[in-house]
């Protein structure tokens, strides 16, 4: 019997089909009906989507969303598919590989239908956030489950777990920013994460007294906090600032792209860029290694309010450090992970294939 046909799905979080206020009025309406992004009581849900967000928001991001997109379309969607193309080269032969969005398009659904026509019976599904989050990562597992439990035949499913400290992800991102803040002569890097509402941590926390319970709390990964979505931003920003070098006080962490009035993880990007002017830091440059592609939140939300800010503060250069894209380093890393996964899921441990009494009969 031949083996079932190997999937790839590619999944990121979803972009506006155009910078327009309907198009991203009908993305946000997805993206923030998401019981695991806005969790509170679905009649408060609605309403705050309904009379506040979507009227307030879509305009002003769809003016976000103009000054940031390119000829060929959204920089997350136009990365994404560049890394599509490149993984599947790479694992032509092995894999079928499609890109998906959580919300938006190219759907899951649609997705998984162009890997079903192909004969794909067995999928292996990587979420591209290095940190996972219930929001990002949780969600997109979630509806990823659901959509491929639909049919009445039940497909084989590997998920590479989150990568925030695999070395080949770390590795990628070092040779991409290596030269970049050597070329800026950055005397501090900021490593900036997207946030997440400080009570989506306090609810990942098995142990209900770890997280958030202490400033350190996040400062190693332990037992207690190993799916604490802010300790794993922690644990990137160690690696990263290990490997390229840099000494304890020449690197910080902060938490950007909150929304609404509940605290979310700090500290606050926002706050943290005035602070490093007024502490002397002159020549800047900021990793945002919670995106895997460059999109909204690094090219308009760091690139230019973040420059603009720390430039008002005193600050002399701001270099962003492009995301890992499509570099070939990071596709490298994107096999590697697939392949790991593949032989995690497959591998026998050896006391189990070797019975314990051996067979002598005959
Ligand atoms: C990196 C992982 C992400 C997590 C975790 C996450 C959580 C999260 N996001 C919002 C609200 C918004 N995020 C928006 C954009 C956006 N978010 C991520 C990733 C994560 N979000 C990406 C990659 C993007 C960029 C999309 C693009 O088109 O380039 C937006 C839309 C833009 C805007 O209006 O600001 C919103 C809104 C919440 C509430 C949340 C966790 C609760
Ligand atoms: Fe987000
Ligand atoms: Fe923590």
């Amino acid at each position: 019997m031949t083996p079932a046909r190997k999937g790839l799905l590619l999944i990121n979080l979803g972009t506006p089909d155009a910078p327009e206020t309907g198009a991203v009025r009908r993305y946000l309406r997805e993206f923030l009906s998401d019981p695991r992004v806005v969790d509170i009581h679905p009649v408060g849900r609605w309403f705050l989507l309904n009379f506040i967000i979507l009227p307030f928001r879509s305009p002003k991001s769809a003016h976000a969303y103009r000054t940031i997109w390119t000829e060929q379309g959204s920089p997350l969607m136009v990365h994404s598919r560049a890394l599509e193309k490149a993984v599947a080269e790479r694992l032509s032969g092995e894999y079928e590989v499609e890109l998906a969005m959580r919300y938006g398009n190219p759907s899951l659904p649609d997705a998984v239908a162009r890997l079903r026509a192909r004969g794909v019976a067995d999928f292996t599904v990587l979420p591209l956030y290095p940190q996972e989050a219930p929001s990002s990562s949780g969600s997109s597992l979630a509806r990823t489950y659901e959509v491929l439990s639909s049919p009445w035949d039940v497909p084989n499913v590997r998920v590479v777990p989150a990568f925030h400290a695999h070395p080949a992800f770390l590795d990628a991102f070092t040779e991409v920013a290596r030269p970049v803040i050597s070329d800026a002569r950055a005397d501090h890097v900021l490593f900036s994460f997207h946030g997440v509402p400080e009570r989506h941590v306090r609810r990942s926390d098995a142990s209900g007294s770890h997280c958030l319970a202490s400033a350190g709390c996040c400062d190693a990964l332990t037992d207690a906090n190993r799916h604490c979505y802010r300790a794993q931003c922690f644990a990137t920003a160690r690696g990263l600032a290990k490997r390229l070098g840099l000494t304890p006080d020449g690197w910080s962490v902060s938490f950007q792209s909150r929304l609404g009035r509940t605290p979310w993880v700090q500290p606050y990007t926002d706050v943290v860029l005035p602070e490093l002017a007024a502490r002397g830091v002159k020549r800047l440059a900021v990793m945002c290694p919670a995106f895997v592609a460059d999109c909204l939140e690094t090219v308009e939300e760091v690139a230019i309010r973040g420059r603009d800010q720390f430039l008002a503060s005193g600050g002399e250069s701001f270099t962003l450090v492009p995301s890992l894209n499509s570099h070939p380093a990071w596709v490298e890393a994107v096999v590697r992970l697939v392949r790991e996964s593949e032989a995690a899921a497959t591998s026998v441990p050896v006391a189990a294939a070797t019975p314990a009494v051996p067979n002598r009969a005959g």
